[in-house]
């Protein structure tokens, strides 16, 4: 079967939490180039400031997801194209593997054709997905690898997410879930910043997630990415 993503070779993660950079509009965000804008951040994120998100890019053409980080914050909205459901493989106890999906479930009548799963292996200690989730970060290729191969394998993840939200990866971690993967898409996220950090990630991975260089540099830096990815 095949999904959109497979086409992918950039995502725009834009965080409901953080304000865009000096006169860039919703418009721009969507005109960048990127494949799929994913709508989501790990702090101080509410169902309103999702919705201000969806709302502001939903009448251009770019796919839209949510990405929640806790089921309070999802939001039902004819304008998403689906939700990507974070699993933290390596968090430090089971709420973040199953403890919040069956909460989720438990209150809500999930849309299912709509609802994917991604598979977060979580790698740099400092960011704040890390120290929610008490992720253990100390893992060898060797161990990322094994975790990509388990999710996609024994747990039929779509998506395996290497993510090191804030810093630049070791592109031989990344490396070695690329090779464990057969079907699931490898996403990789964290410190794309210009051209060559998102050509160079772009070789190792299938897709590259830019973030924070959204609201802090602005739409044309995220332009850079999106070249840089393509020409991967
Ligand atoms: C079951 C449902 C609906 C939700 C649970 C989903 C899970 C397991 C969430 C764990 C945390 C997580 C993986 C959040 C995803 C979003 C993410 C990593 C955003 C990036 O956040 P950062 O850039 O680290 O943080 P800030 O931007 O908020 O500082
Ligand atoms: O903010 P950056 O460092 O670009 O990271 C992107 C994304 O992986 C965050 O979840
Ligand atoms: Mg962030």
């Amino acid at each position: 079967m095949s999904n959109p993503w497979d086409d992918w070779d950039h995502v725009l993660k834009v965080d409901p939490d953080k304000e865009l950079l000096g006169d860039d509009t919703f418009e721009d965000v969507c005109r960048t180039g990127t494949d799929a804008i994913e709508i989501g951040g790990t702090l101080d994120v509410t169902a309103e400031k999702m919705t201000r998100v969806v709302d502001a890019a939903a009448e251009y053409d770019v796919p839209l997801y949510q990405e929640p980080s806790n089921p309070g914050v999802v939001i039902e909205s004819p304008a998403l194209d689906g939700y990507l459901i974070p699993t933290v493989f390596n968090a430090g106890g089971p709420f973040w593997i199953t403890g919040a999906h069956k909460e989720w479930v438990r209150i809500d009548d999930l849309d299912w054709d709509r609802t994917h799963t991604e598979a977060y292996i979580v790698l740099n200690p400092d960011a704040a997905v890390a120290e929610l989730t008490n992720a253990n970060c100390d893992l060898d290729p060797d161990d990322v690898g094994a975790y990509a191969k388990v999710a996609e394998r024994m747990f039929g993840q779509e998506i395996v997410y290497v993510e090191y939200s804030g810093t630049f990866g070791d592109t031989e971690k990344v490396a070695a879930a690329h090779d464990a993967l057969d079907d699931a898409t490898l996403f990789y996220g964290g410190g794309i910043h210009d051209y060559e950090s998102a050509n160079e990630m772009a070789a190792h991975s299938d897709v590259i997630v830019v973030g924070d260089l959204l609201h802090d540099e602005g739409v044309d830096a995220v332009r850079e990415t999106v070249k840089g990815a393509t020409d991967a």
